[in-house]
């Protein structure tokens, strides 16, 4: 069985610190970060990434981000976990030797159409627009953000993708980022084992399977909708 997860969402919302945490608690679980396929690799001054009218370097669009060769490493995974795994120096865990989990994280899973379906979940972390730019202010990136970036770039890119993310119908689990570390994961965490669970009964013969629990309470999945106009960014 394989599964690839989604933790997406906006920029520190946690996405990097819940998938560490995932990675660890997970069997056989391999991840891929988006933020590796920016097309600036480190130390090399001649990137690509464009300049736009506002003067601001364009980091938080799609066209910034080596999408083809991230969703080629993604390929890779699917055709052959155990070799990625290995790949990775992940070790496969006998007894779950069937299970293989792929985590994708980073700020722009869900606008590259390619993608879109491959996912089993797709979970959108958010905050605050006060908590963001807060948490933001205090991150040092490779390329340290310039006065103004916060406002004149990265905050209107995030909200024009995830418009259109809204448009186009694209299903996620919206996680609140403002929770506590420990409950977030605990949630997602749940979550997942649950849809382990659920596929490794389906593919079991019928008489082997046990009776399925009834009604909401089974991790967060029930929660996956289309994106609402209930999920506004306060700012
Ligand atoms: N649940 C949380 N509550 C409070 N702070 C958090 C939480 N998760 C992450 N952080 C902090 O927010 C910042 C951004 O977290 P990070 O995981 O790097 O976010 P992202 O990858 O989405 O940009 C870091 O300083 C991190 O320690
Ligand atoms: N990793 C890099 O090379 C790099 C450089 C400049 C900005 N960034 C920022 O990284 C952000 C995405 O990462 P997070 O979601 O972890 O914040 C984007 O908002 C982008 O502005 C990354
Ligand atoms: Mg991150």
């Amino acid at each position: 069985m394989k599964l690839i997860v989604g933790i997406g969402g906006m920029t520190n919302g946690g996405k990097t610190t819940l998938t560490n945490s995932l990675l660890r608690a997970l069997p056989n679980c391999c991840v891929i970060h988006q933020d590796d396929f920016f097309k600036a690799p480190l130390f090399q001054p001649q990137d690509q990434i464009a300049v736009g009218e506002d003067g601001f370097k364009q980091w938080d669009v799609l066209e910034s981000l080596d999408m083809e060769a991230m969703l080629d490493t993604v390929q890779a995974w699917l055709s052959s976990p155990r070799k990625f795994a290995r790949a990775h120096g992940v070790s496969i865990q006998p007894e779950a030797s069937d299970t293989h989990i792929l985590l994708l994280e980073g700020f722009l899973l869900y606008s590259y159409k390619p993608l879109v379906d491959l996912y089993s979940h797709r979970y959108f972390l958010t905050v605050p627009y006060e908590e963001c730019k807060w948490r933001r202010s205090t991150r040092n990136y490779t390329v340290p953000d310039p006065p103004g970036l916060f406002d004149g770039h990265v905050w209107p890119m995030y909200q024009k993708y995830r418009q259109e993310m809204e448009t186009n119908g694209v299903e996620v689990v919206y996680l609140d980022g403002t929770k506590s570390r420990e409950k977030l994961f605990r949630e997602v965490l749940e979550d997942i084992q649950n849809s382990l669970l659920n596929r490794s009964q389906e593919s079991a013969p019928s008489s082997a399977r046990p009776a399925r629990p009834q009604g909401p309470g089974r991790g967060c999945g029930h929660r996956m909708a289309r994106p609402a106009a209930s999920q506004p960014d306060t700012v």
